[in-house]
């Protein structure tokens, strides 16, 4: 058995879509897994091997299948289903090139191709709306792993869960993932997650939008940029947000776009402003492209958790995103940039006929 799972990257939030809104963007996580069922025992641990290129290479992911997140991801839910390891033998050769805690959902594409992985070596026959449900008992904000696993451009939420299917939701990320045990079968049976945890809608896009993607040479782990931001916010800002947030959606699915229009329906005071504190000038460089500034520019956010920026523009792409590396620059910060356009089909996996 032979096949590829390819998963896109995301932009998480888009301005004022904070754990609300995803766009999933063409760079893609590969796993190229082949299953040799001639053989009866495997070497390996857990009967998987892995072997990876691209971002997170020398060294910095781990190639231990306890320890990768996409296998751990893979482990969880085969293990859901009463099967304790891989398939002998299980080899997945990962191709990266989505660069690690810079906010272009890295650990969405790892997490929704980890339960793909499961789904096609356990021939577990889950729909999509089941694997969201495992996606977000590990990912717990739905914006990331939504765009990855069904593609373009999102509006997701979670399902209000009847109050033991809530306490089932927060348990502990560490009794949900196996824990590494050097590949001996402790026997523990992980949480199984609720059904329905969380929904998504996916809104249009205008064909004339594409992304400028701004990468710094720095990482921001999510979990950081989540501890930054307050436990609870003034109501001038919550309107603020909701305002704009009711826009969006139709500003971008608009043809022709109108740049005043999106620009302003991008403007965010939930989670940004609280971020700066971790992107050195970031008020300022979201500050520095404007429609009237450089033609074509539609709008600027973070993507995501950062530092990544996204400028979504019509025209003119080297020039916006010259100015926007130049600005990082005066911080004493390099960035690579990448042109990207939505992803409209989502995670796939596609046997080797
Ligand atoms: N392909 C991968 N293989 C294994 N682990 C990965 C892979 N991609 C991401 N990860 C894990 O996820 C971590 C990054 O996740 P994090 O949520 O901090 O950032 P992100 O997903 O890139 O950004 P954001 O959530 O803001 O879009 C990495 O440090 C690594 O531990
Ligand atoms: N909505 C999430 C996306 C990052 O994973 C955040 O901004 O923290």
């Amino acid at each position: 058995m032979e096949f590829t799972i390819r998963a896109p990257c995301s932009s998480a939030n888009i301005g004022p879509g904070f754990d609300v809104i995803g766009l999933a963007l063409s760079m893609y996580l590969e796993l190229h897994v082949k299953v040799d069922k001639s053989k009866t025992t495997s070497e390996k641990i857990l009967n998987c091997g892995i072997t990876y290129e691209g971002q997170g290479g020398q060294g910095s992911v781990s190639l231990n299948p306890e320890r990768n997140l996409i296998t751990r991801v893979a482990l969880y839910v085969l293990r859901c289903h009463n099967q304790r390891a891989f398939p002998i033998e299980t080899n997945i050769h990962i191709v990266n090139p989505i660069p690690l805690g810079r906010g272009l959902g890295s650990s969405g594409a790892a997490v929704v191709a980890g339960v793909f992985l499961a789904n096609e070596v356990g021939q577990l026959g889950l729909s999509k709306a089941r694997m969201l449900d495992y996606c977000l008992m590990v990912e717990r904000h739905p914006d990331n792993v939504a765009a990855a696993l069904y593609g373009g451009f999102v509006g997701t939420y979670l399902n209000e869960l009847k109050p033991e299917d809530v306490s089932r939701l927060e348990i502990p990320l560490s009794e949900v993932l196996p824990e590494c045990t050097g590949g001996v079968d402790t026997g523990l049976k992980p949480p199984d997650p609720p059904l329905n945890i969380g929904h998504y809608h996916q809104f249009k896009w205008a064909p004339e939008i594409q992304c400028v993607a701004i990468i710094p040479q720095f990482k921001v782990p999510t979990a950081e940029a989540r501890e930054v931001l307050p436990k609870s916010y003034m109501r001038a800002d919550v309107v603020f947000n909701l305002q704009r947030i009711a826009l969006l959606p139709i500003a971008l699915g608009e043809s022709p776009p109108d740049p005043e229009f999106i620009y302003l329906s991008m403007q965010d005071k939930v989670h940004q402003p609280y971020r700066k504190t971790l992107i050195p000038g970031l008020t300022e460089i979201l500050q520095s492209v404007t429609p009237k500034s450089h033609p074509g520019l539609l709008g600027i956010c973070l993507s995501g958790a950062g530092p990544t920026i996204l400028a979504l523009a019509t025209e003119n792409f080297e020039q916006i995103a010259h100015t926007l590396i130049a600005e990082f620059k005066t911080k004493g910060i390099e960035c690579d940039w990448k042109l990207l356009v939505p992803a409209h089909d989502g995670t796939t996996a596609t046997y080797k006929s």
